[in-house]
């Protein structure tokens, strides 16, 4: 997805979010309607990206990421390396069709699409893979080049063990009398009710890792998951992060540990809507006691296991699609969803 790395950026980050069929569509007229929103948008968002530094982090922690993914794939896959890690940002630079070109340059032999949402979304993956789709839809792949995908890991061992890590540092911060009263609200990102609806994946993905993190922790808390992040006015999937917050208040429940739990890095959403919206500003209108956001997996050390181990696995399994790529749909399952179809009809020949 990537975020604005500047304020300046944040309008045309919005614009193309906006004019994105694939993460939202509007009722009509999305190609004045969606401009329309972002540039009412702007300012409010400029704001918010002001408040955490004047620009997302997301670049810094994706390329963090990716160097030490390849200096762990090095190690481990000497017989494919070196490994070099290229980001491919959604609606930012540098953007899905400058990595590809960078690759092509490079003369690379074998890529592996790795989504960074371990969580698979027609709205987010989906949209990333269309514009793959988009860029090789009137070239041939570059001559030698071997692609394949890996879509989804929302269940992975390690990457279950990272949260588990994470949430467990945190509780242990928190004084022993009340620390079993915590409430562990797992936060994720909402979808529009329309995008669920349709049988998007996505919510039921992100219950499967919370459910696993939670195994991992032999229960040892009560939970819940929540949703943030709603845009607009259309109904999203709830419950809404901030009215769990206010609900358990109410009843009494006052100490809380939250999961960014399908984010991989800290951007806007962790560091603005987490941290100051409800961390800071909500706890103290409400009266919670404690509040702790555990941090994004970011550069934890089993964070970095769980991505080396991925794409050694899938590069020991010889998952790869080669020239066959644009032959199939290597991400949608769901037969009702807005983009299979594209891909099935435009794209898969099936
Ligand atoms: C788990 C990942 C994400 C899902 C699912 C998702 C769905 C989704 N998002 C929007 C609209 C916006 N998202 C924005 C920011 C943003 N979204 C994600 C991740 C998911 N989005 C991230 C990581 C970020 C932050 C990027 C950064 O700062 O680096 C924004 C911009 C900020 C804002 O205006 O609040 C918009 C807009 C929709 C419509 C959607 C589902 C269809
Ligand atoms: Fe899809
Ligand atoms: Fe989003």
């Amino acid at each position: 997805m990537g975020g604005p790395q500047k304020i300046e950026h944040v309008h045309d980050y919005l614009n193309q979010i906006m004019t994105d069929r694939d993460m939202i569509q509007l009722p009509f007229a999305q190609d004045h309607l969606g401009p329309w929103i972002a540039k009412r948008r702007t300012p409010e968002v400029q704001k918010k990206y002001q408040e955490i530094g004047g620009g997302s982090p997301i670049l810094k922690w994706t390329n963090t990421q990716g160097e030490l993914l390849c200096k762990r794939l090095d190690h481990v896959s000497p017989n494919t390396a070196p490994h070099k890690h290229y980001v491919a940002f959604r609606y930012v630079p540098p953007y899905t069709k400058d990595a590809f070109e960078e690759l092509e340059r490079d003369n690379v032999a074998r890529a592996v699409i790795f989504s960074q949402y371990p969580q698979y979304s027609c709205a987010t993956s989906g949209s990333s893979f269309n514009a793959i789709y988009t860029h090789f839809k009137d070239r041939n792949l570059p001559n030698g080049l071997r692609l394949s995908v890996i879509d989804r890991w929302p269940t992975h061992p390690l990457l279950v063990k990272c949260f588990a890590d994470l949430i467990r540092k945190e509780l242990a911060q928190i004084n022993k009398e009340k620390r079993n009263n915590v409430i562990i609200l797992f936060s994720a990102h909402s979808l529009p009710l329309k995008t669920v609806n349709r049988g998007d994946s996505y919510p039921s993905e992100v219950g499967a890792t919370v459910q696993l993190v939670m195994e991992e922790l032999g229960f040892c808390n009560p939970y819940q998951l929540v949703w943030q992040s709603k845009v607009g006015p259309l109904p999203w999937l709830g419950p809404f992060t901030d009215e769990a917050i206010k609900d358990y208040v109410k009843k009494g429940k006052k100490n809380f540990v939250i999961v960014p739990i399908a984010f991989v890095n800290e951007h806007i959403e962790t560091l603005h809507e987490l941290d100051i919206e409800y961390c800071k500003e909500l706890a103290h209108e409400v009266g919670v006691e404690e509040i702790r956001r555990v941090p994004a997996p970011n550069d934890h050390p089993l964070f970095i296991e769980a991505l080396t181990s991925i794409v050694h696995n899938h590069l020991q399994n010889k998952v790869t699609v080669g020239e066959k790529f644009l032959n199939r749909c290597p991400h949608c399952t769901n037969a009702n969803c807005y983009h299979s179809k594209k891909w099935f009809s435009e794209v898969c020949n099936h």
